[in-house]
């Protein structure tokens, strides 16, 4: 089996890099706190000290970094994937970005007669760990086929979209919704604390309803403990929000509900709440309800 490149070993890249090592996978990773890949080398994989020295040992390579600018980087910055990339070679952007960005990674990529696929995800840590991600790939298809065995094993469910810039736009409309439902979601269960409900008793009543699901489920019981143990970072679904309003913009979308939801995850990272899990805007309705 042809080793794999990995560059960003977050939350995201490392969880979905120890699936791939423990199915038999053979990796090489990077990452730009080199320390973080020391767990990788515990699972089996190799590490690299550029993004350039991943890109010349393996035959395609994965990014997952955390937003447009890291993205970039570690595609024109010296040391980074340009350098070794040529004809045969590909590289995978799995990070969730928007589709200017896709394209002129795109671009440069084919300028080298190298390929590229973007493949955003749906599904946060835990469904990375286990191989439940949901795969939105968009670009060379040569390539989406080359990489389905590891597709497979990272995810439940690949989509193939079509050109570039449709695996950046799903991710994000879907991420769109996700940041305005956690809004509502956190307005309700306030809402219901302060008329006299429990809490609990209102995450029951909404498990058995139409509106159920997973994310409701999972993440009501720990906002309510005000427990914010990151799987999916605030700041990560602001960025997805503001990326989602500018797609708007370019398509006359109106979105005054994903506004406002962007303006509360802008609030939580103004107070310091950026590296938590998403789910701590809560305490952005929490403060006003608090202070009434
Ligand atoms: N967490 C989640 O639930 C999900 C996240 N995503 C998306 O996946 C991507 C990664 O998310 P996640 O793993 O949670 O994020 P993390 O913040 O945990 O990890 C970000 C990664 O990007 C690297 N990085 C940041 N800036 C730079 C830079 N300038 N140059 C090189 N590397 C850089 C970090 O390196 P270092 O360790 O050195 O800081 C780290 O490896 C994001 O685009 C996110 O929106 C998608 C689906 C779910
Ligand atoms: O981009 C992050 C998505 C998180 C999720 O789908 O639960």
């Amino acid at each position: 089996m042809a080793e794999i490149g990995f560059l960003g070993m977050g939350i995201m890249g490392k969880a979905m890099a120890v699936n791939l090592l423990r199915h038999g996978f053979k990796l090489t990773v990077w990452n730009r706190t080199l320390s973080r890949c020391d767990e990788l080398v515990k699972h089996g994989a190799s590490v690299k000290e550029t993004p350039a020295a991943v890109i010349k040992k393996c035959k395609y390579t994965i990014g997952m970094l955390s937003d447009p600018a890291a993205a970039l980087s570690v595609v024109f910055d010296k040391d980074g994937v340009l350098e070794q990339m040529c004809s045969g070679k590909g590289y995978i952007d799995m990070s969730t970005v928007d589709a200017d960005t896709s394209s002129k990674i795109c671009e440069a990529i084919t300028s080298k007669d190298g390929y590229f696929l973007e493949a955003p995800v749906s599904g946060s840590k835990k469904p990375a760990e286990d191989g439940q991600l949901v795969i939105l790939a968009a670009g060379e298809k040569a390539l989406y086929e080359e990489a389905l065995p590891a597709f497979d094993v990272m995810g439940k469910k690949s989509f193939f979209l079509g050109q570039i810039g449709n695996g950046a736009k799903m991710k994000l409309v879907v991420n769109m919704i996700m940041g305005s439902m956690m809004n509502a979601f956190s307005e309700g269960l306030i809402l219901a604390d302060k008329s006299g409900l429990d809490p609990h008793t209102l995450l029951d009543v909404l498990d058995l309803g139409g509106i159920a699901n997973p994310m409701f489920r999972m993440k009501g019981p720990t906002m309510i403990q005000e427990n914010y143990s990151t799987a999916f970072p605030l700041k990560h679904q602001q960025k997805d929000m503001r990326l989602a309003l500018a797609l708007g913009d370019e398509n006359a979308v109106s979105m005054p509900v994903a506004a406002a939801a962007n303006e509360a995850f802008k609030k939580a990272r103004s107070m310091g709440l950026g590296d938590l899990d998403f789910s701590a805007v809560y305490e952005t309705v929490k403060i006003a309800k608090d202070s009434s």
